[in-house]
């Protein structure tokens, strides 16, 4: 919990990557693969029975979600969590809950700053942190040469997309005032964050706690140290997201169809037939328009998603003029060795340069995936 204007923001960070992909085709051999290990067994991940509720107005309706305890806790000093999580999971990868969160403003402040660095600078930081200490002692010579070696096969540029203020707060019961939304998006922006996702021009009906899109873009519209991407789930909020200011927005679609019934109440087919509309008023106004596409790896009802699904509908949403796609392990149960595939259908048909990864980090495989996700990416390249 961070504390912001006096009221308790329970903040969800997601990882979310974008960067220069390559396309790689020989990504499965290697020593590494026998030993990863998958969070869950079997084809069928848990099922949560959220599909076909009627009741879908309440925000955490289509996402179920864990308890504060499993929810929140640190990877390398970041906070870290899964908005759109499983009731259940499993104790072995449940992580201890972080005793002292940052309790203010000027700590959220620290914090954000600190952020700023995490996953690129962070990740960065931390790999060269490890070869100068192996480096340093002469009994880790070779160490030192294993680990430059490892961390050559990282690229040198990734670009970080914060979505905290969307997809970390759009699930939370109680509703964050505006002025706390605001502030928090001020602060991520001027800790350096290039990219924050500010919120969504979704129905407020299904999604209430972003019922006030509109007054926080009307807020920052003079921040411009950062650039601030909505989501937009139709030509309607498109309309009303460009009205308010966006400048830029991002449609979402799903591998699975049960999810894309859930979340947006529409088959896959029928959610790229509105975004192609949406494409084309975002290019008719020259406004960049990003594509996630949810479930890459696995889905709560459907279970195991194959990668040739994620391949076609990235391709769809390239093709239609997302210039970024954004692979979505919406439910964190992606581990490397479901991950790599993936990519390795997805870059065969999309750019790399126009690839993102976003992970959350239910079963504690975040890291591990956006490091794996570097890699691959930047495997021809080494
Ligand atoms: C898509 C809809 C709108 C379809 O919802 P629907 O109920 O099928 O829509 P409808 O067209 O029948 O309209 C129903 C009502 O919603 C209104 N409406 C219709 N569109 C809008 C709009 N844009 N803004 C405001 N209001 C809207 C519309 O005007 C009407 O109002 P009424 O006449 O009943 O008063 C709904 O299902 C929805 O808003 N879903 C959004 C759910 C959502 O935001 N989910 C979380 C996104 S996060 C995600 O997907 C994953 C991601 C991106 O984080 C990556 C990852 O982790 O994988």
């Amino acid at each position: 919990m961070l504390k912001l204007k006096g009221f308790s923001l329970p903040l969800r960070w997601t990882t979310y990557l974008s960067h220069s992909f390559v396309p790689v085709s020989l990504l499965m051999s290697g020593p590494m693969m026998p030993t990863l290990e998958e969070p869950l067994d079997g084809e069928k991940f848990p099922c949560t029975s959220f599909i076909g509720r009627p009741q879908r107005s309440a925000s955490d309706a289509f996402w179920p979600r864990v308890s504060e305890t499993v929810d929140h806790h640190f990877i390398e000093g970041q906070q870290c969590s899964s908005s759109n999580s499983f009731q259940e999971v499993p104790a072995a990868w449940r992580r201890q809950p972080r005793s002292k969160l940052p309790a203010d403003a000027s700590i959220l402040r620290r914090f954000c700053s600190r952020r700023n660095h995490k996953v690129v600078d962070n990740l960065y930081d931390s790999h060269h942190f490890h070869f100068r200490r192996y480096s340093s002692s002469s009994n880790h010579v070779e160490m030192g040469d294993l680990a430059q070696k490892f961390f050559r096969g990282l690229p040198s540029y990734v670009k970080v997309v914060e979505v905290g203020p969307r997809d970390g707060l759009q699930n939370e019961k109680s509703i964050v005032p505006t002025a706390v939304k605001i502030e928090l998006i001020q602060l991520l922006a001027a800790s350096g964050l290039a990219v924050v996702e500010a919120t969504s021009f979704v129905s407020p009906k299904w999604v209430p706690q972003l019922a006030d899109a509109k007054d926080v873009m009307k807020a920052i519209q003079n921040v411009h140290v950062a650039r601030f991407p909505v989501l937009t789930p139709n030509i309607k909020g498109f309309e009303a997201a460009v009205a308010a200011g966006a400048k830029e927005v991002a449609v979402f679609a799903s591998a699975s169809e049960s999810f894309s019934m859930s979340n947006i109440n529409c088959s896959i087919a029928d959610s790229l037939a509105r975004y192609q509309d949406v494409a084309l008023a975002a290019k008719n106004l020259a406004i960049p328009i990003r594509g996630y596409v949810s479930c890459v790896v696995g889905c709560p009802v459907e279970g195991a998603v194959p990668p040739s699904k994620v391949a076609y509908v990235a391709k769809e949403l390239y093709d239609m003029g997302c210039s970024e796609i954004s692979l979505g392990d919406t439910i964190g149960v992606g581990t490397p060795g479901t991950v790599i595939p993936m990519l390795e259908a997805v870059m065969s048909v999309v750019p790399v340069e126009n690839l993102a990864v976003h992970f959350h980090d239910t079963y504690g495989q975040s890291l591990s995936n956006i490091l794996v996700s570097l890699q691959v990416s930047n495997l021809l390249q080494v």
